[in-house]
Parts: C-alpha cells; sequence; structure tokens
C-alpha cells in the first residue's frame, strides 16, 4: 500500500500575465459581464474589444463605462465580428443555448457561464458542434480554475483520497426578491445558480450518480426556493447536496475517501485554504491562501481560455467537456427526480 504523502502537491497554474492577449467579446451586459471584465483587465493581458447586447443604447452605456472600442446593439453583430477571437456569454441560464449556438455557429471559440446549458441534450449538441467546428468550448465554472483547484486535482488523480465513499456540500446565498433567480421566466431557484458548484465537486470525483432521493420546497414566486438531495454511485457511496436562496451557509464541503479526507476551511468554491487528513487524522497536509471573494479569482478562467486558444486546444483540462456533460446529466436526474419544471 503507498504510504499518505508528506506533502501536497503545488499549483502549476502559469502567470496570468503572461497568457496571450485574446479579443474578447461580452455578450449580455448584466452583472457577472462587470465583474469579468474588472477581474480580468486587472490581472491579465486579455482585451476588452467589444460588447453585444440586445439594445444599442445599453451596449453604448456598458462600453462608455468599461472603455470598451466597439459596442453592438445586437448579439449577432457581436459573434460576425472579425476581430473577435472568443466570446463570453454572460446570459442567464435559459439563454445560454441560443447564445452558444450562435457564437460557434458564426465561427467563434466560447467561454459560457454556468451552466452550459439547462439540460444534458442541449449540452451535448453544443459540444457536438463546437467539435465539428474545431472550436473552443468552456463551461466558465469559475473554481475549477483558481490554483486551489488545481492542487486539489492533483489529489484527487493521484489516488491518495482512496475510494470516495461520502461528499457532503452545500451552497446558499440572501437574494432580494428582484433578482432573476426569483424569475420562472429565466429558470430561477438556487439549482442553476449556486447548486452547479457543490453539483459539480460531485460529480468531478463520483461521476454520473446511479440513484437521486431527494426533497424540494417551492417558493411563492414559482421558483424552487431550496433543495437537497442524496446522490448515490454504483458502489452505494453517497453525496448529501443542498441549495437554498433563503440564506447564506457556510457553503462548505467535505470528502471522505478510505485513504484520506478534504477539509475546507472556509467556502470551498472561493480562494482560501484546505487540509488534506489521513483517516486517522494522524497526517494534516495544509493548503493556505487568504480567503476570497466569489469574483476575485475570474481571471484566471480567462488566462487559461487564452492559452489553450493560442495552443490550438478546443478544451480545458481544468473544466474539461466531459466533466460538464456529466454535470448536465446529474441535473437532469435531479430536475426529474424532484419534479423541477423549467418550461423547456
Ligand atoms: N461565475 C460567477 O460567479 C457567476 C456566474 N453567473 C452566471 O452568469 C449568468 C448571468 O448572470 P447575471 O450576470 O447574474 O445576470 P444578469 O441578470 O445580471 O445579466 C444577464 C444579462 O443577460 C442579458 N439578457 C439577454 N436576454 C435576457 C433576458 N431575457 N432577461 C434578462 N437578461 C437578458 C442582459 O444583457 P443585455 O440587456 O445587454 O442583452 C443581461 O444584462 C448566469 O448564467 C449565472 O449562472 C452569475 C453570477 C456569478
Ligand atoms: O455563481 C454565482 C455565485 O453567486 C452569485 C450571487 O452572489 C450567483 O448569482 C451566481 O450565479
Amino acid at each position: 500500500m503507498t504510504a499518505f504523502p508528506d506533502r501536497l502537491p503545488t499549483a502549476r497554474i502559469p502567470d496570468p500575465m503572461a497568457a496571450p492577449a485574446l479579443n474578447w467579446g461580452i455578450l449580455g451586459t448584466g452583472w457577472i459581464a462587470e465583474q469579468f471584465i474588472a477581474s480580468t483587465r486587472a490581472h491579465t493581458r486579455q482585451v476588452i474589444a467589444a460588447v453585444g447586447s440586445r439594445s444599442a443604447a445599453t451596449a453604448q452605456k456598458f462600453a462608455a463605462k468599461w472603455d470598451i472600442p466597439t459596442a453592438y446593439g445586437t448579439y449577432e453583430a457581436l459573434v460576425a465580428d472579425p476581430a473577435i477571437d472568443v466570446i463570453y456569454v454572460a446570459t442567464p441560464h435559459n439563454l445560454h443555448f441560443a447564445h452558444v449556438k450562435l457564437a460557434l455557429e458564426a465561427g467563434k471559440n466560447v467561454l459560457v457561464e454556468k451552466p452550459m446549458a439547462m439540460n444534458h441534450a442541449q449540452g451535448a449538441e453544443l459540444v457536438a458542434i463546437a467539435r465539428a467546428g474545431g472550436l473552443f468550448f468552456a463551461e466558465a465554472l469559475w473554481t475549477y480554475f483558481l490554483p486551489k483547484f488545481d492542487v486539489l486535482a492533483q489529489v484527487f488523480d493521484s489516488g491518495m483520497l482512496g475510494e470516495i465513499k461520502s461528499i457532503h456540500s452545500e451552497y446558499g446565498e440572501f437574494f432580494t426578491r428582484d433578482h432573476r433567480i426569483f424569475n420562472p421566466a429565466l429558470a430561477g431557484g438556487p439549482l442553476l445558480d449556486l447548486g452547479t458548484y457543490p453539483l459539480s465537486l460531485i460529480t468531478r470525483l463520483m461521476g454520473v450518480p446511479r440513484e437521486v432521493v431527494g426533497a424540494v420546497q417551492m417558493d411563492e414566486s414559482g421558483v424552487h426556493g431550496q433543495l437537497s438531495a442524496i446522490l448515490s454511485d454504483r458502489s452505494g457511496n453517497q453525496a448529501s447536496f443542498a441549495t437554498t436562496l433563503y440564506g447564506l451557509t457556510p457553503t462548505n464541503a467535505a470528502i471522505v475517501g478510505t485513504k484520506g479526507t478534504v477539509r475546507f476551511d472556509s467556502e470551498f468554491n472561493l480562494p482560501g485554504g484546505f487540509q488534506v487528513l489521513s483517516t486517522d487524522g494522524s497526517k494534516v497536509l495544509r493548503y493556505t491562501e487568504p480567503t476570497g471573494r466569489h469574483f476575485e479569482g475570474l481571471f484566471y478562467e480567462a488566462a487559461e481560455v487564452a492559452r489553450c486558444i493560442a495552443a490550438g486546444a478546443t478544451q480545458t483540462q481544468c473544466r474539461p467537456l466531459a466533466d460538464t456533460l456529466a454535470m448536465l446529466e446529474a441535473l437532469d436526474m435531479i430536475v426529474a427526480r424532484l419534479g423541477i419544471d423549467y418550461g423547456l
């Protein structure tokens, strides 16, 4: 039996400032688009070259605020711009499929906000279009591009945790009633906004679940307000998963393997420390870094996408397309089992 290691691997993320500068087109002018631009500009040499909105006035206002040289009043015009290397799709969940398709069919590389699509069938169709066009495509689950997750990925892939027996993970936040998360027409509810973080951790480690049981509570707005589920794999190993839009939860996680356990010092999906303990707790390996806020690491995904595209890669190993598709398959199972209706 291999001995439990004495130290953790180190992060292998190249300097984001050294990533080749690409011309980015921003599709959608909402909250995350602004965080992405601010973070990417502060930490990389990427060029925010154009923005596209449903309205010319919004596009021009946004371009003026962020000093973006070109503003388009339609998404079609943005993706047709020959100077753009990659489109960042930052619209609500239920529009990702149409907007990614638009960009891929215009021959553009795409980074799309999470979740990539509303279900596995949509995701698989987009992946097929990207493959046929030889285009780069990735889901912007930014957590997986952080140095912390590069270390975790090495821990997972080394086998030092043994067989993963259980995972405990959850994510809850507070939202005011005017937030789109309360809008059934925009696929509201916490599952797609917040639940994608714990669910992607679970499927990264366990793959597509064999079975899902759970319970959901509906909100008076018509979206689901919270849900909890247990996902089990082929061997019966279990993952507990919960998400709520009613308040700030610890957003912590624990991963329990036959040889080792991972515990996080703070929110598992943000920059911050974690510990890997040998099963009996006799060895504790620590990863330390300051705890960050949830948009402070967005630039890592921009730099990784730029490196991949410049190198001719069509996907990133930080968030492989197969991992995204596995998460979408798990989402399908949860939605079906709990009776969530997105009106698709
Ligand atoms: N990585 C992260 O940390 C985060 C990721 N996200 C993800 O980003 C995506 C967008 O979220 P967020 O920025 O909070 O959303 P917002 O509501 O703030 O912005 C969405 C933008 O999409 C465009 N849009 C196009 N069609 C519609 C429509 N029918 N209704 C509303 N907006 C529309 C609008 O831009 P325009 O009017 O210019 O066309 C709008 O500004 C989601 O998929 C979410 O999961 C969100 C927050 C954090
Ligand atoms: O990814 C996310 C993290 O937190 C946001 C709110 O603060 C969410 O809306 C979002 O989708």
